[in-house]
This record gives structure tokens, sequence and C-alpha cells, in this order.
């Protein structure tokens, strides 16, 4: 009997990456050369680190080898973690804040200026779809908590107590919505006027006799701050309201395809690799994987941390959004790990 043959270890690899943006507004790809892996693919221009220097360094020099130009480095963007079949690589993005000289393929590569909301339309290896997504798409996700006490429309219907007839009165009148609601609306609208772009209505526990209604109430204060919405797990609702869908855990084993069409988006929430694998075969825009730290609403929970954030991170390429326990101040950690931002109730709930 021959001896089992061990799996070749994967070589790690370390490459800087550039934003290079034009007066325009535009962003700089090159592309990929014969002979290479991944090629004919688009990519920020860059290169690996070599050993003993820093990102900034190798990407100053990377860019005067492949393009000619001298760069000034800005802000980090994001560093994502990621599994390729022959490798594992760490893909560091940078902002070029300026730059001298004028852009040429110097390697052989066509280079392409292209506005920011086109880019996902080129071809890119997996790694730059969190780079792409992070550099578009908010970092911030909101998850609205449930509304409170709200099953008392005024003082007749607590005193009847009647669920139906308070049914009734909801189909009749057109503003039934009560003071918990009217608080709760008055949150959001907060939330959108911070600065939220990225909302999910989810309102666990509030009557569900009552929630469509004050769905769309917030989906259209939502669609007026030009904010992207989803809600939670109704897909008859989303597309009553015209919105976009997103998946509780346990709903990513139901659908045999993405639940909505193309150009709706679909979020989903992962706990596992393998939620985190159906949500990509599915189609998802993007996931929300946690807990990450320890919060009062998943009790007794350690949480993952980050760099198990990241393990499960690089064995996909969807733009995921860290939850648990994390607010503003951890949105640099987040990008340090690969995460498009950070979804959360408490932290971006007004
Ligand atoms: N510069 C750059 N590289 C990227 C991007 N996305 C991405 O997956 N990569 C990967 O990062 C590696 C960059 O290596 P390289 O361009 O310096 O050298 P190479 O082709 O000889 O790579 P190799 O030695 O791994 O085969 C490649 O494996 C490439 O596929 C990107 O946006 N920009």
């Amino acid at each position: 009997m021959s001896a089992p043959v061990a799996e070749p270890a994967r070589r790690s690899i370390e490459v800087v990456a550039g934003v290079i943006r034009d007066a325009r507004g535009r962003i700089l790809l090159a592309r990929r050369t014969e002979g290479r892996d991944l090629a004919g693919r688009w990519e920020f221009p860059g290169g690996k680190r070599e050993p003993g220097e820093s990102p900034e360094g190798a990407l100053v020099r990377e860019l005067r080898e492949e393009l000619g130009i001298e760069a000034e480095i800005g802000d980090h963007v994001i560093t994502v973690p990621q599994q390729y079949p022959d490798k594992h690589l760490s893909l560091d993005v940078r902002e070029v804040r300026a730059f001298s000289g004028t852009a040429r393929g110097r390697e052989g590569q066509a280079l392409v200026w292209v506005p920011p909301h086109k880019l996902a339309a080129y071809e890119m290896p997996p790694a730059d779809v969190p780079v792409v997504a992070a550099l578009g798409q908010p970092d911030r996700y909101l998850v609205t908590p449930e509304p409170g006490a709200t099953g008392v429309l005024s003082a007749v219907d607590r005193v009847v107590g009647n669920l139906g007839q308070i049914g009734q009165r909801l189909r009749r009148d057109p503003q039934p919505l009560s003071p918990a609601e009217q608080r709760w609306l008055q949150a959001l609208d907060r939330a959108l006027a911070s600065g939220i772009r990225r909302v999910q209505l989810r309102a666990h526990g509030h009557d569900p006799a009552r929630w469509p209604l004050l769905a769309a109430v917030a989906a259209e204060r939502c669609r007026a701050a030009r904010a992207e919405v989803l809600v939670n797990g109704d897909a008859t609702l989303a597309a009553q309201l015209s919105v976009g869908l997103h998946l509780r855990a346990a709903q990513l084993v139901e659908p045999a395809r993405r639940p909505m069409p193309d150009g709706v988006p679909v979020g989903a929430s992962c706990h596992t690799l393998e939620d985190l694998r159906r949500a990509q075969d599915l189609g998802c825009d993007f996931a929300v994987l946690g807990t990450l730290k320890p919060t009062p609403s998943h009790p007794g929970e350690p949480g993952i941390g980050w760099d198990a954030f990241a393990r499960l991170r690089e064995a996909v390429s969807l733009p995921i959004y860290a939850i648990g326990g994390l607010g503003a101040a951890d949105l640099p950690e987040a990008r340090r790990h690969g995460a498009q931002g950070i979804a959360a109730i408490r932290a971006w709930w007004g």
C-alpha cells in the first residue's frame, strides 16, 4: 500500500496594489499579460513585496517599474486575504494620493481608465471583488432593532385589546403608526442623516400584521436619503416594496438560485464557511459574518475574533461585513482583515 500523498503546502505571497485616479476620477486598471496566472484579467497595478520592504516602498517601486510613474502613497483601502488553488495571497490595497509622469504599460500590459461605477464590469481576480466593493459600497450596514411595544394604536385599542379589530382598523386607516413606531422612524431618520447608506429592515418580535406598513414607510425614507434597503427574510415583502432581500442563515439552504432578479440587492447572514460558500453560490452581493466579539444580544458566545474572520473570508470572494459588538472604532481593523465594514444595530442606530 502506498503512503498517502501529503497535499503540497500553499506558498504565501504578499502583494501591494494601488488605486490610481486621474483628474476625472477614473481608476487605472492593468491587464495581466499572457503566461502569468489569471492572464487576461484586469487588476490594480502593483506587485509582490520583497523581503525587508514596507508596503508603501514596495508599491512605489512596482508603480515605477510597471508604469513609469512616481507615486505618493495615501490611505489604506483594504487588505484581502485570499486562497488561490496554488497559493495564499494577502492583497494590500492603498490609495495613490498623487503621482508624477504618464502611466504607460512598460511590461506590455494594456491599461484602461475606468469610472468607479463601471469597475464591476471588468473581469478581475477573485481577491479584487472585495476591493471593488470597498471602493464603492458603504462600510456601515445598519440592521434595525425591533420598534418596541407597538401593539397599542391608541388608548381605545389598549382597552379593547383585540388584535382582530386592530387589524381591521389598520386596513381602513392609512396612518396608524403608534408612538413607538414613530420614534423608531425618527431614529431611522437620524441614522440616515449621519450618513448610513445601506439598511436592513428587520423587526423580530414586532407585530407581523403591522410590519409591512412600517417597512413601507421606512423604505420610502431610505430611498429619499439614497440609501439601499433590504428587508430581512421576506422575499414577498421585498418584491412588494421593490427593495432588496437579506437572507437569514437558515434560509440559505432553501433557494436553489438567487431569490431576487439581478440588480436587486441580496445579502446573507452567515456563521460558517458552508454558509459563506452557499451565499456566494447563490449570487448574493454581500454577506454578514459573526458574531465577532461578545455582545449582550448573544450572551455566552465568546465571538470568533478577527483572525478567524480572516480565515473564513479568504475561502470566498464575497464582500463581507463583520457583526457582533463592533462600532466605528473597529472599522480600520475590519478593513485590515478584509471586511467590507461593520454591520450593527446599536452602533449605527440613531
Ligand atoms: N497587482 C495585483 N495583483 C493581484 C491583484 N489581485 C490579485 O489576485 N493579484 C494577484 O497577486 C499576485 C501578484 O503577483 P505579481 O503580478 O507580482 O507576480 P506574478 O504574476 O509573477 O505572480 P506569481 O508569482 O504569484 O505567479 C498574482 O498572483 C495576482 O493574481 C491586483 O488587483 N493587483
